[in-house]
C-alpha cells in the first residue's frame, strides 16, 4: 500500500479502531468474520480467571448480594465457571456462605429449614419456599437428624399448633455431602428415596437433596468439567472491600477456603486498594488477588505493580450502574477492555470484562477484545440460583436486582463498609430494579456456551488464544457500525415476533 489509502484494506484492525478518541461499548463495534475450518463444537472455551485460577468456561457471577451467593457458587463451579461471594454481609456470614458452597459437589443449594421435634410450624413461609423441611435433634444444622416434614403433611393438619414429632417422617438414610451428582442421583435410585439430607463428614446436615431435583438436572445439557480447587472441592471466590476491617474478613475467607479474592471497587487505583493487595499478597502468597475495577493503562499498572493476579475491567457500564452520569467517569466497555487487556498481558494478568453483557454476542466481543473471562450481574440475576424470592410485576414472573452502590445495599443491615462512613453524606451510584426470570443457570449457561463457540467459529477462532492471536496480529477486523447499521443488525421491520433463544 505503500502508506497510501487501499480500497482493498477491509475493515479497521483494533488497534487502530480504539485509538480515535471514541469510548465505544459492545453494541457499538461489530466483528467481521474470517475463515471457518472447525466444527463450533470443537471450540475450546477454557481459561484463567487469574494467574493461577483455570476455568472451563469464561463466565464469572458478580459479587452482588443478588447474584453471587451458595446457590451461585455451586452452579457455577459445576458448569466450570466461578461466582465471587459478595461481601455486603458480615464476615462471618460470608465466609459461611463459602463455606457452604465449598462443602458440596451437587449443582444446587436447597437452603432447607430446620426445626426440632418439640417446635410448632406456624406459617407457610416457615419452608423456605420448599416441599420439606428438616427435623434434627437441636433444630440446627449441627446436630443429628431425625425426621423430614413434608409440606403437605403440615398443610393438611387441622391444627397447626402440634409438635412436629406427631407428624413428621422418619429420616431416611443420609448421603455423604462429599457425593457428586451421580453419585448422589445413583444413591436415591439405589435405596428408592424421594429425598435424603445430605450429611458432611463432621455430621453436619448440609442440604435435603430430592429425587426430583435429580430429574430437573438430568433435564438441562450435559454439565461440563466443573471448578475444583486445589483442595480438591469446588472452586469459590469472594469479595473484599479496602478498609481496615476487611483485613479480618480475608482472614475468615481463607480459613473457609476461598480460592481467589476480588478487592471490590469501583475505582481500584487507589491507595487504599493498593495497600489492600500488597497485605494479602504478603500475608496469603498462594492466594491469587483479583484487582479493580479499572478501564484505563495507567490505572492496570498500578494494580499490577501492587501485585495483582487478575484485573477487573468496568466503570459506569454495569446495567445498574449509574457512575457515568453521578460522577462522569468511566468508559465505553469495549474499548475499556481492549486497553486494559493489551496492558496486562504483557504481565500474564488474565482481565475479566464486567458489566454490560447482555447477550452472547457480548460475551464474544468481550473475550476477542483480549478479555479471559466475563463477570455479569444481571445475565444471572433472576435464575434460580440468584438470591431472592420471586415475586410478580405486571405478571411478570422476576427478581430483585440491585447495584452494589445503591442506597438500598449502601445501607443494608450491619454493613461494615461504611460503618466508618456515617457522618458523610451518601450518594447512590446504582439502582434497585428487577428482573425476569430466567431459569436455571445450569441451562442458560451452556446454551449461550453454545452461542459463543459458533461466534468463535465464525471468527475462525478455535479458542480463546486463537481469538487473542487474530486480534494481536491485526487478523481480526473490526467496524464501527452506525445507529442505523445496529438497527439492522437486531430484528426489525415485523409487526410481532417472539424472541426464543433456545
Ligand atoms: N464497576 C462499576 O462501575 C461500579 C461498581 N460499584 C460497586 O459498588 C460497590 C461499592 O463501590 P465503591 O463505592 O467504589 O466502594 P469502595 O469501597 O471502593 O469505596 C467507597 C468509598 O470509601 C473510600 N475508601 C475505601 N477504602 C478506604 C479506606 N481504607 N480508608 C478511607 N476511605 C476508603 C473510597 O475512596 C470511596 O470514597 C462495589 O461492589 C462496586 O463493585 C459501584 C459503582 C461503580
Ligand atoms: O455503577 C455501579 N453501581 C452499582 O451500584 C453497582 N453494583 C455493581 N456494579 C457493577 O456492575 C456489574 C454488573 O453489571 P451487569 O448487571 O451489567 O452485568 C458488577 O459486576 C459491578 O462491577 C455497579 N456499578
Ligand atoms: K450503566
Amino acid at each position: 500500500m505503500n502508506g497510501r489509502w487501499s480500497e482493498l484494506e477491509d475493515g479497521f484492525a483494533a488497534g487502530r479502531l480504539f485509538s480515535q478518541g471514541f469510548s465505544y461499548t459492545y453494541d457499538d463495534v461489530i466483528l467481521l468474520p474470517h475463515y471457518i475450518d472447525f466444527p463450533a463444537d470443537a471450540v475450546d472455551l477454557s481459561t484463567r480467571l487469574s494467574r493461577r485460577v483455570p476455568l472451563s468456561i469464561p463466565c464469572v457471577a458478580s459479587p452482588m448480594d443478588t447474584v453471587s451467593e451458595a446457590a451461585m457458587a455451586v452452579a457455577m463451579a459445576t458448569l466450570g465457571g466461578a461466582a465471587v461471594v459478595h461481601c455486603n454481609a458480615s464476615p462471618a456470614h460470608q465466609a459461611a456462605i463459602v463455606r457452604s458452597a465449598k462443602s458440596r459437589r451437587i449443582p444446587f443449594v436447597t437452603d432447607p429449614a430446620f426445626f426440632s421435634p418439640s417446635d410448632c410450624i406456624a406459617y407457610d413461609t416457615d419452608f423456605n419456599s420448599a416441599p420439606y423441611a428438616l427435623v434434627t435433634e437441636s433444630g440446627t444444622a449441627k446436630s443429628r437428624a431425625v425426621g423430614v416434614v413434608a409440606w403437605s403433611d403440615w398443610e393438611s393438619l387441622a391444627d397447626k399448633n402440634v409438635p412436629v414429632s406427631e407428624y413428621m417422617r422418619p429420616a431416611p438414610a443420609s448421603a455423604l455431602a462429599s457425593c457428586d451428582f451421580e453419585q448422589v442421583a445413583a444413591f436415591l435410585a439405589g435405596e428408592g428415596l424421594e429425598y435424603a439430607p445430605l450429611v458432611a463428614e463432621d455430621g453436619e446436615v448440609v442440604d435435603l437433596v430430592t429425587a426430583e431435583q435429580v430429574q430437573m438436572i438430568r433435564s438441562f445439557p450435559k454439565l461440563g468439567v466443573p471448578s475444583v480447587g486445589p483442595d480438591g472441592r469446588f472452586l469459590a471466590g469472594a469479595a473484599i472491600g479496602t478498609r481496615e476491617e476487611d483485613k479480618e474478613r480475608l482472614e475468615h475467607l481463607v480459613k473457609a477456603g476461598a480460592n481467589v479474592v476480588v478487592v471490590d471497587s469501583s475505582q481500584g487505583n487507589s491507595i487504599y486498594q493498593i495497600d489492600m493487595i500488597k497485605y494479602a499478597k504478603n500475608m496469603y502468597p498462594g492466594l491469587d488477588v483479583i484487582g479493580g475495577n479499572v478501564v484505563t493503562i495507567a490505572q492496570a499498572q498500578n494494580l499490577i505493580k501492587a501485585g495483582v493476579d487478575g484485573l477487573r475491567v468496568g466503570m459506569g457500564s454495569g446495567s445498574i450502574c449509574t457512575t457515568q452520569e453521578v460522577c462522569a467517569v468511566g468508559r465505553g466497555q469495549a474499548t475499556a477492555v481492549y486497553k486494559v487487556a493489551s496492558f496486562a498481558k504483557d504481565h500474564d494478568v488474565p482481565v475479566i470484562a464486567d458489566g454490560g453483557i447482555a447477550n452472547s454476542g457480548h460475551i464474544v466481543k468481550a473475550l476477542v477484545l483480549g478479555a479471559s473471562t466475563v463477570m455479569m450481574g444481571s445475565f444471572l440475576a433472576g435464575s434460580h440460583e440468584a438470591p431472592g424470592v420471586y415475586e410478580y410485576q405486571n405478571g411478570r414472573r422476576v427478581k430483585k436486582y440491585r447495584g452494589m452502590g445503591s442506597l438500598e445495599a449502601m445501607t443494608k443491615g450491619s454493613d461494615a463498609r461504611y460503618l466508618g462512613d456515617t457522618l458523610k453524606l451518601k450518594v447512590a451510584q446504582g439502582v434497585v430494579g428487577a428482573v425476569a426470570d430466567k431459569g436455571s443457570i445450569l441451562k442458560l449457561i451452556p446454551y449461550t456456551m453454545q452461542a459463543v463457540k459458533q461466534g468463535f467459529q465464525d471468527l475462525g477462532a478455535s479458542s480463546l488464544q486463537s481469538a487473542h492471536n487474530l486480534l494481536r496480529s491485526d487478523v481480526l477486523r473490526l467496524e464501527v457500525r452506525t445507529g442505523a447499521a445496529q438497527v439492522e443488525g437486531g430484528v426489525h421491520g415485523l409487526v410481532s415476533y417472539e424472541k426464543k433463544p433456545f
